[in-house]
């Protein structure tokens, strides 16, 4: 049997590593090379095109670079890629209650996967969106915000869910999917 792909994994998040190597692990090896790559502003595929190359730079070859949004349908979907900063500065509790006074609590989790074969090479982009709503802090697993968000047909928030359950459902699963075709194509 063929030993397995490797892929390189550029993030300075181990929660995303973890994740990746749980969803995608037992077909490709994961390394990871924490870094906490410049995010510039811009539209997400500018984001993800700007971090992908930078990490094809840094270790000039092959390498999966990945970003994380939530999205408010309220506010025209932002704080979208921005997220880190607003959790950073108002937690969980004040992403919850930014959303006071709005009708919808409606949001979108997502993530894209940018992937290179290398630096100049063409960056390749995969995104998993899943639909769901901004609730009261609950649970304590996992990590960021996962604590405010409930998905569609789901009774739990992220963080009330244990990893393997979130991993089969979550939006960085439905992004993985689609790498994964990608990468078994290319063999
Ligand atoms: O090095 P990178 O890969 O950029 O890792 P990061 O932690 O900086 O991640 P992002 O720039 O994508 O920012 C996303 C923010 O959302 C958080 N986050 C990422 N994935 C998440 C998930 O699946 N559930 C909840 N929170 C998540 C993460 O902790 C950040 O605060
Ligand atoms: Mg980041």
């Amino acid at each position: 049997m063929p030993a397995p792909r490797s892929i390189l994994f550029v993030t300075g998040n181990k929660h995303k590593l973890a994740d990746v190597t749980s969803i995608l692990g037992s077909e490709f090896e994961i390394k990871n090379h924490s870094y906490d790559l410049p995010e510039i502003q811009g539209s997400l595929q500018d984001i993800v095109t700007e971090k992908c190359k930078a990490a094809a730079e840094i270790v000039q070859g092959p390498v999966l670079t990945e970003d994380t949004w939530l999205s408010y349908n309220a506010m025209n979907d932002l704080p979208g890629p921005y997220i880190k900063w607003f959790l950073n500065s108002i937690g969980c509790d004040g992403l919850y209650h930014m959303l006071d006074g709005f009708s919808t609590k409606e949001a979108k989790a997502g993530c894209t996967f940018g992937y290179t074969e290398g630096p100049g090479k063409p960056i390749h982009m995969f995104d998993g969106i899943l639909h769901g709503e901004v609730v009261a802090p609950r649970g304590d697993k996992g990590f960021g915000w996962n604590a405010i968000f409930q998905p569609n047909g789901h009774e739990k928030t992220y963080a009330e869910m244990d990893d393997d359950e979130r991993n089969a459902c979550s939006h960085r699963f439905l992004a993985a999917m689609k790498l994964r075709d990608f990468l078994q194509s290319q063999f």
